[in-house]
């Protein structure tokens, strides 16, 4: 008989905590401990020592669950969070902080059950991996801190990271003692989730504030008297005491904000986020942005302190004709991983993991966008692992119909449905022995997700129209290119599949994340298309590199291939010096022919908001803004503005 699992409950409503005792006692495990606090809730752990910990998140005292989950993540006490709280600011914060689960409340006493049992399995995986499942935000940014790229892309890169836990329409950063302006940092958010960076001279002229006036107001840091949140009241106090944050918040219509104070070297920066919506900050994110601290200092070190900031992308050192920056004959042809090509972090941390997972019968799901490589990892996987020398078998879920999908997956009997004329050995039973890649897992019908279930925990399949089962033994690869979590959460995706698969996630990184890598892969690219065909091109010139990496690559490796091999063959000379590039003018619809097309509605709608959008140089929010203009909540707007795929760049 094993040993009983010791659980600490963290919830302040006694109510609520005596009812999880009692479920958990019943299911059998062993309650060590009720706090409704961070404090008692430490005291409990150091006597006590439970193995789990269900964990509320706002609790009595200043301190939150999220506080809290940082300090056991140090000292590898898993826990679950357990919240009635379900404001989407919070779950992005709760989320980073790495749980095995999150209930909300109020449960049913078996997702109690299911949620422990499946975080139960993931651990032991993970103790047997020795990992948590993605690196951690914190560690994400002193990564892009260090990276060699430049400081405004390390700043967008950063604030694209800290966003999920600490969402921002505006970022702030200053010297606020000894006083200071002049190394500013003003990061905004557009209307497409981009961000940009301005020095204060393009910010002046953006919000409309003459040099003099800003000089005239003395703009200095926040007077915040250890305060860190601003909302409702404090946040219009806090307009009124500055006219800098004045103008600020009128422009980009902000309402709430969150301050945090730095030090480095005897001089203290501020970190001043401000979001549109009133009241969303709470202590939750001061809390998480104390546990950032670190990084935070990281970025001034390494992005801010003591560096001159200039926006500009340096010109390219030799934009050379004749010399170009990457040669075939002479080829500094990219050292790769089984074909896989890329020498960025995020990269090598991809890498790390499948040589870890390879060699071992443990279920791995790929996330990553369209075209990043999954495919290509997934086969790396199969031909690392013992499996190597039986069959791969790959099957794209969103290529079959819905109908046919258990049939081609589990196979079927002769006569078991309309058409079934034959018997039919399924994908599985063709892998046995082997491996399968299941890519686009996310498109799955239900009824076929329990089979796939069935085949994940008891090691069988059942054929379609028979009593035929058997025993098969397959390591299941999965990807996906969608966000599973929201699927599950849509009801599209079943939870305990979804734990199941997500044992051991293999993120491949977007090209944009890693930029980079992009040369390298051109160079590969150019020398795979010059030994196939018949093109004399043998290399690229740095402009024309500099173009490609400045392009948001939305289609990923897969597009910069398609490019590289087209643009081969339209050059003439030995250099590609020219880049055709997809245009943001045809994809907004506002190409000449469109005149004389018919129109349908959702096309006029887009063209409207766009036309509008382009009057307001993209403002949507407060006076004068497209909302104001088209008499519709800001809210609403952008939601439009996803829905229909509008991009910052076509309001340029
Ligand atoms: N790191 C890499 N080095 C070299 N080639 C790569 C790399 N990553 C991807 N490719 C190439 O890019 C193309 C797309 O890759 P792949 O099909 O593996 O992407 P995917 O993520 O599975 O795409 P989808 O989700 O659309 O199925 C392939 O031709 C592949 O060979």
């Amino acid at each position: 008989m094993k040993m009983k699992q010791k659980i600490l409950i963290v919830e302040d409503e006694f109510i609520v905590a005596n009812d999880l005792r009692i479920m958990l006692e019943k299911a059998g495990y062993k309650v060590c401990g009720i706090a409704p606090s961070v404090v008692k809730a430490l005291e409990l752990i150091a006597t006590k020592e439970p193995d789990w910990i269900l964990l509320d998140i706002f609790l009595q005292g200043d301190k939150t669950g999220i506080d809290l989950a940082g300090q056991l993540t140090e000292m590898g006490i898993p826990f679950i969070y357990i919240s009635a709280n379900t404001n989407q600011g919070i779950l992005e914060a709760a989320k980073a902080t790495l749980p095995y689960g999150f209930l909300v409340k109020p449960f049913r006493e078996k997702d109690l059950m299911v949620m422990l049992d499946i975080a139960r399995y993931r651990h032991e995986q993970n103790l047997k991996y020795n990992h948590h499942t993605e690196p951690p935000i914190h560690k994400q940014i002193e990564h892009i801190a260090e990276k060699q790229v430049s400081i405004s892309e390390r700043l967008k890169q950063i604030s694209a990271a800290l966003y999920p836990v600490v969402p921002f329409d505006f970022l702030w950063i200053t010297k606020s003692n000894p006083r200071s302006t002049t190394k500013d940092i003003n990061i905004i958010r557009s209307f497409d989730g981009k961000f940009n960076m301005l020095n204060n001279e393009n910010l002046l002229k953006e919000v409309n504030v003459s040099s003099r006036d800003f000089k005239a107001w003395n703009t200095t840091a926040l007077v915040h008297s250890g305060k860190s949140i601003f909302n409702g009241y404090d946040f219009r106090k806090l307009r009124m005491e500055s006219p800098w944050v004045q103008r600020l918040s009128d422009h980009y219509a902000l309402e709430s904000a969150l301050v945090t104070e730095i030090e480095r070297d005897g001089e203290q920066f501020q970190f001043v986020f401000f979001n549109h919506l009133s009241d969303l900050y709470t202590k939750v994110h001061s809390g998480v942005i104390n546990q950032f601290k670190k990084s935070l200092e990281l970025v001034l070190d390494q992005v801010i302190y003591g560096k001159d900031i200039t926006l500009e992308i340096p010109a390219p050192t030799s934009p050379t004709l004749e010399k170009p920056i990457i040669e075939r004959e002479n080829p500094e042809i990219p050292k790769d991983f089984n074909g896989i090509i890329g020498n960025s972090t995020l990269l090598h941390a991809a890498f790390k993991k499948l040589e870890l997972v390879a060699p071992d019968d443990t279920s791995v799901l790929i996330l990553g966008e369209s075209g990043t490589g999954k495919e290509k990892i997934a086969q790396t996987i199969h031909k690392l692992s013992p499996r190597k020398n039986k069959p791969l078998v790959t099957v794209n879920c969103a290529a079959l119909p819905l109908t046919l999908i258990e049939s081609e997956l589990f196979g079927h009997e002769k006569g078991s449905f309309t058409g079934a004329n034959e018997k039919r050995i399924g994908k599985f039973e063709q892998a046995d022995g082997g491996s399968i890649f299941l890519d686009e897992i996310g498109e799955l019908p239900l009824e076929a997700q329990v089979k796939l279930l069935r085949v994940l925990q008891e090691k069988e399949i059942e054929r379609l129209g028979g009593n035929y089962t058997k025993k098969i033994n397959v390591r299941i690869i999965t990807a996906t290119n969608r966000n599973l979590e929201k699927e599950v959460s849509e009801g599209r995706f079943r939870l305990d599949l979804y734990y199941r698969l997500n044992v051991f996630p293999i993120e491949l990184p977007a090209l944009r994340q890693r930029k980079e890598d992009i040369s390298a892969l051109v160079a590969f690219f150019i020398s795979k298309y010059g030994r196939k065909g018949s093109s004399g091109v043998t290399g690229i010139s740095a402009e024309a590199l500099q173009e490609l990496q400045e392009y948001d690559w939305p289609g990923n490796i897969r597009e910069l291939e398609h490019l590289v091999e087209r643009t081969m063959l339209l050059t003439e000379g030995e250099t590609i010096t020219k880049i055709d590039l997809p245009h943001s003018a045809s994809a907004t619809g506002f190409t000449g022919e469109d005149h004389f097309k018919i129109k349908t509605m959702e096309e006029m709608e887009r063209e409207h908001i766009l036309n509008i959008l382009k009057m307001c140089k993209g403002k949507i929010f407060g006076p004068g803004g497209a909302a104001e203009i088209l008499n519709i909540p800001s809210t609403t707007l952008n939601s439009k503005i996803k829905k229909l795929g509008i991009k910052f760049e076509f309001v340029k």
